[in-house]
């Protein structure tokens, strides 16, 4: 895996959205994989400064977002469809339609993991994944003890990732205790990854990724088996990680 050390978050965030650019411009009809939480929000606003300075053009590209919660309609203020409303899609011009995000109040949820993933597979494939990483080293919400053969599917969040998330909710007790989510083997199907780590907070779970053996106990140490991942951290997040892996 290619580690980039930024010099802060802002920098994170641009050299990510300058990777996401790049690939959108010589490649416009690109598939996009978009993560949410905290992390990606600061690459969110760069790439709305490119569109908006730059014309950065998103009219052919197609996207898919990682996951969304078990329960929430698209329009609740906590659903991963309202935060990648509020802070991409509708400062860009990447048509609605082509936004694709799994339904997690679907009346059927088996059935809905399915269409998700046939849908990712009929678009060609993504060719650009963002990811960011839990404190236990989830993806997407992949949670320690997901395996390389797992596809999109309901899965049960842990106490620590429905406690990380909290801070959106009102009261812990909102928070929802499923989620629908990619599998690592779908995430392992995009072509390029880049993954974003930010904060003293992620150190640990970047020194398992980057350096701990390949293990589901560590979702993200499942990428040390792709071809081409980019891990862009910023000096905390990096504050972890040996000399070597530093150079
Ligand atoms: N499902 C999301 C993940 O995709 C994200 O990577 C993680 C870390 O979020 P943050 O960037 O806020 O630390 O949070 C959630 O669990």
């Amino acid at each position: 895996m290619k580690l980039v050390i930024a010099k802060d978050y802002e920098d994170l965030s641009k050299q990510a959205a300058r990777l996401i650019a790049e690939e959108v411009t010589r490649h416009p009809s690109t598939i996009l994989g978009l993560a949410t939480g905290g992390t990606p929000v600061g690459m969110y606003q760069e790439l709305i400064a490119l569109h908006k300075e730059e014309g950065i053009d998103f009219s052919q590209a197609t996207s898919f977002n990682l996951d969304e919660y078990v329960g929430l309609p698209g329009h609740h203020p906590q659903s991963y469809r309202t935060y990648m409303e509020d802070n991409l899609f509708t400062h860009i011009n990447l048509p609605t339609d082509k936004t694709n995000i799994p339904r997690g109040d679907a009346a059927d949820l088996g059935a809905e993991c399915k269409r998700y993933e046939q849908a990712i597979a009929a678009s060609g494939g993504i060719d650009i994944q963002v990811l960011g990483i839990g404190n236990n080293g989830h993806i997407g919400f992949n949670e320690p003890g997901s395996t390389k053969e797992t596809t999109t599917r309901v899965v049960q969040l842990t106490e620590s990732t429905i406690q990380a998330n909290a801070r959106y909710f009102h009261k812990i007790e909102e928070v929802p205790t499923q989620a629908v989510s990619m599998g690592i083997q779908t995430i392992l199907g995009a072509k390029k990854i880049i993954l974003l780590a930010s904060g003293k907070a992620k150190a640990e779970a970047v020194h398992s990724m980057l350096e701990g053996e390949m293990t589901p106990d560590v979702p993200a140490s499942l990428l040390q088996q792709h071809p081409n991942v980019t891990v862009i951290v910023d000096e905390e997040a990096a504050s972890a990680l040996s000399a070597k892996t530093r150079n």
